[in-house]
């Protein structure tokens, strides 16, 4: 079996040798401009169309993040790249969920015990006991409810916040209400006081968090952004949180990355920013899964992870 490897920032060797130790029958090479030789399964991030293109002996294609989004834009203008038939798999948590739990639940916890209104009163020197916000009054809103939003979802319930999710699909999460379709976003967005997003980059979520969607949350809300920076009208959010409809905003994504020093979202005292860390890839739990993955693969099972082409994501 030969397995061929790209990606643009990783330790190529320690991902060849650790892919090795996890699947020692296979030849593990990293690849390079001009390769065209066999390769059973593609290991990638943001690939060259070369890489993949034309190869239609692939028995799989994995995508070395949870979302696909850069992949299946390169498809779209270069429909040969994916050979018909090949399934594309993604990374469903391999470590990503806690990170998100970690995140979202530490910020969460920030705005609630007020630490953000403390922290202004600091720069005043102000010795001011502020009153306490009630759990009731800050129900969290997941939009998206997938591997990591459900993880989510489930660790702010253990919290004890009124948890509520938005996604294709009905959920049945104990304790989180589900909302799901179009039709039911306003309902969702009806009380959400804690924005999260956890949905994938598709055409129908680009720009979803704007102007008219901010309308809609509970009065002094948050958003809370880990997924994609094109979910985000930027200058909407501004505008919320100037007019007073947003209280705060933390974002790990933007619309352009890394964010230009020139963006005003760096200075605003009410907007907290990471740089695209709210989950990164854990190599040892993600080769664990791709090698997982193959062996099902090689016995002829049907793996889970598999992206949808069709719903892009
Ligand atoms: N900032 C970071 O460091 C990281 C960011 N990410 C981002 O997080 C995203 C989510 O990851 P993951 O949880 O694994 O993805 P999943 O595919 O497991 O979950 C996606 C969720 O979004 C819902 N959804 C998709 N399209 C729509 C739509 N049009 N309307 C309503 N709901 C929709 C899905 O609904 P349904 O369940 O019904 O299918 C599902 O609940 C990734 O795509 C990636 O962009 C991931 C890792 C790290
Ligand atoms: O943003 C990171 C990913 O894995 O997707």
């Amino acid at each position: 079996m030969d397995i061929i490897f790209y990606h643009p920032t990783f330790d190529t060797q320690s991902w060849l040798a650790g892919l090795q130790q996890q699947l020692p029958e296979a030849r593990v090479r990293e690849w390079r401009e001009g390769d065209n030789q066999p390769a059973d399964y593609a290991l990638v991030w943001h690939p060259p169309v070369e890489m993949l293109a034309g190869r239609k002996q692939l028995k799989g294609v994995f995508a070395l993040g949870a979302g696909v989004d850069s992949i299946l834009s390169k498809l779209k203008a270069h429909p040969d790249m994916l050979p018909a038939g090949v399934p594309l798999f993604r990374l469903e948590d391999t470590g990503m969920g806690l990170q998100m739990q970690e995140y979202a639940v530490s910020q969460v916890l920030h705005w609630f015990r007020r630490f953000d209104d403390y922290q202004a009163q600091k720069q005043q020197a102000n010795w001011q006991p502020l009153d306490e916000y009630r759990r009731e009054d800050f129900t969290i809103g997941l939009l998206g409810a997938g591997v990591l939003g459900g993880q989510v979802a489930e660790s702010l319930i253990a919290w004890g916040f009124p948890v509520r999710c938005w996604s294709r699909s009905k959920k049945d999460y104990p304790g989180v209400t589900s909302f799901a379709g179009a039709e039911q976003l306003g309902d969702f967005l009806n009380g959400t006081r804690v924005l999260i997003n956890l949905l994938p980059n598709t055409p129908q979520t680009v720009g979803i968090i704007n102007a008219g969607l901010l309308e809609q949350l509970a009065d002094e809300a948050y958003v809370l952004n880990l997924a994609r920076g094109v979910h985000l009208v930027e200058a909407d959010l501004l505008a919320a949180l100037d007019n007073g409809k947003l209280k705060g905003a933390m974002l790990d994504v933007f619309s352009q990355e890394p964010l230009p020093v020139d963006s005003p979202l760096w200075k605003h005292p009410r907007v907290a920013i990471t740089p695209h860390i709210a989950a990164v890839t854990r190599p040892d739990e993600a080769m664990a899964y791709i090698a997982r993955t193959i062996r099902q693969i090689e016995k002829g099972e049907k793996p889970a992870g598999e992206v949808s082409l069709q719903h892009g994501y």
